[in-house]
Order: C-alpha cells, then structure tokens, then sequence
C-alpha cells in the first residue's frame, strides 16, 4: 500500500473494495505484504516508505473527517493539504474522497490518510462503511450553524457504533472566523466536549486558525500510541490547549 500511487482517491462504492484506500489496499495488503509490520493496525514499514507526495514515511494512519453537511471538512482538508481557503460557491462531497500528508513528528515521518466523508444524509450508508478502518476522527461542526452543533449528540452515537473503540477523537467548531454570524459559543463546545471527554478546539478553514494543530495533535496522539512510549505520557487536550490560539477578545 504504501508503494502504491495515489495522488488523490475518490470512491463513492458504498462499500470500501479491495483497491480504495479502506479496503485491502491499506491495511491488509501491508499487513500481508513481506517487509510490512502491522501493530494495532498501523502500518509500519521495515523501511521507509515512499507515500504518493514522493515523501518518506515510518508510519500511516487513517483520519476521518465527519460532521453535518456545509460544516467545512472539505475546507479544512484542502486548507490542511494545500495552504489555500476554498472560496466561491459550496460544492458539497459526493461519497467519499481522500489525500495524504506526511508531517514530522518528532523526528518520526507520520502519514496521515486523511478521509474527507460526504455530511449528507444520503451517504450515510459510505461513510458508515469506513468507520472501522478510522484511527482517528475529526469531528466538526459550524459556529455559525446551531443544528450542525445539535447534531453533533447523534454523531458521537454513530461514532460509538460503528467506530473503533480505541479511536482517537477530536471535536472541532469550524468557522471560528466568522464572528458575526456566529451562534455556537466557544464555551458551549468546550462543555460539550467535556461531558463526552473529547478533546475540543475551534478552527477556521478561512483564516487557518489551528488546522495545523488539531492535524498534528491527532498524528501527535497515534505515534505516541503506537510506540506506546512508558515514559512519556501524551495527553492531547492538554497538548492542543498548550499550542491553542483563539478568536475573539479575550484568550491570545
Ligand atoms: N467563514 C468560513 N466559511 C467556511 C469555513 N470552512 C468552510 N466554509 C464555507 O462553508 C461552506 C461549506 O464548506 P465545505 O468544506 O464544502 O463543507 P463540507 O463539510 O465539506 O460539506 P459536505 O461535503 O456537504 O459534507 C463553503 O461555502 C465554504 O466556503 C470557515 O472556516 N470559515
Ligand atoms: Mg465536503
């Protein structure tokens, strides 16, 4: 899998098959494949692998992102991927789509094979299809869209039912820029959050406020599981409030 090229993956099979990302391609080739260590599910190369950006990686994990439909995981994926805001009118994903980044974490070569999910109801069946191969998931929802934070209660149940149970989440309040329309305070996601002890930040797809960071908290989180280090313990809510920047006023 981790040979193979795949610069950007789109599958919209309601079911992940042998050659998309999800399927045998990912995980089980490379658990199969001789020179390949899988532990706990992540794929280890005996070497350094090649991912499809040309770049050297030690090892892979799948990231997920969920959330209402128009909440700004497209956005944030391309912002995370590519440096750039989508502007201009709202396409909303269709199935499923991917890309790949590898990102240094602490000398560690990290590929992340991040899943951009479709939030309309009508994928749901795709995206439930996936779940299972998720090491981790982002979960969004929109500042300045109540429902999609209403939502989010329902999300975390499917998450609950079709997920891993060891799958490592974040909750994320998107378009943080936008403060006049805003509706979801930053407390009420923090309280949220913490009923459900999930870790929680606010981002923006638009200006980029901590996209990088929830990214490299979650990669940050799965190496420190995967080489399950004794001695240093990695707590990723006390990690990302350390590293945090916020909107408004009153936090810097
Ligand atoms: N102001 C602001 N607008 C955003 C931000 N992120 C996304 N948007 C806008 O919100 C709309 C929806 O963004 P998408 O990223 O396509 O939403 P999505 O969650 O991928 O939607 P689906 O693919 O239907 O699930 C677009 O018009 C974006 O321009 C943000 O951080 N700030
Ligand atoms: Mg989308």
């Amino acid at each position: 899998m981790s040979r193979k090229k795949s610069a950007k993956g789109k599958a919209v099979t309601s079911s992940p098959s042998a050659d998309s990302p999800a399927g045998k391609g990912a995980g089980k080739t490379a658990r199969s494949s001789p020179g390949i260590v899988q532990m706990n599910g992540v794929v280890h190369p005996s070497r350094p692998s090649i991912s499809n950006s040309s770049e050297f990686y030690d090892i892979a994990f799948k990231v997920m992102l969920v959330g209402d439909s128009g909440v700004g995981k497209t956005c944030l994926l391309v912002r995370f991927k590519d440096g750039a805001f989508l502007a201009g009118s709202f396409i909303s994903t269709v199935g499923i789509d991917f890309r790949n980044k590898v990102l240094n974490i602490d000398g560690v070569k990290v590929k992340l094979q991040i899943w951009d999910t479709a939030g309309q109801e009508r994928f749901r069946s795709v995206t439930h299809a996936y779940y299972r191969d998720a090491h981790a998931l982002l979960l969004l929802y929109d500042v300045t869209n109540k429902s999609s934070f209403d939502n989010i209660k329902a999300w975390l149940t499917e998450i609950h039912e079709y997920a891993q149970q060891d799958v490592v989440l974040m909750l994320l309040g998107n378009k943080a820029d936008a403060t006049h329309e805003r509706v979801v305070k930053r407390e009420d996601g923090e309280r949220l959050a913490k009923e459900f002890g999930v870790p929680f930040m606010e981002t923006s797809a638009r200006s980029g406020l901590n996209v990088e960071l929830a990214f490299n908290g979650v990669a940050k989180e799965l190496k420190h599981r995967s080489i399950k280090d004794p001695i240093e313990k990695f707590k990723l809510q006390e990690y990302v409030n350390k590293e945090m920047k916020t909107t408004g006023c009153c936090r810097s």
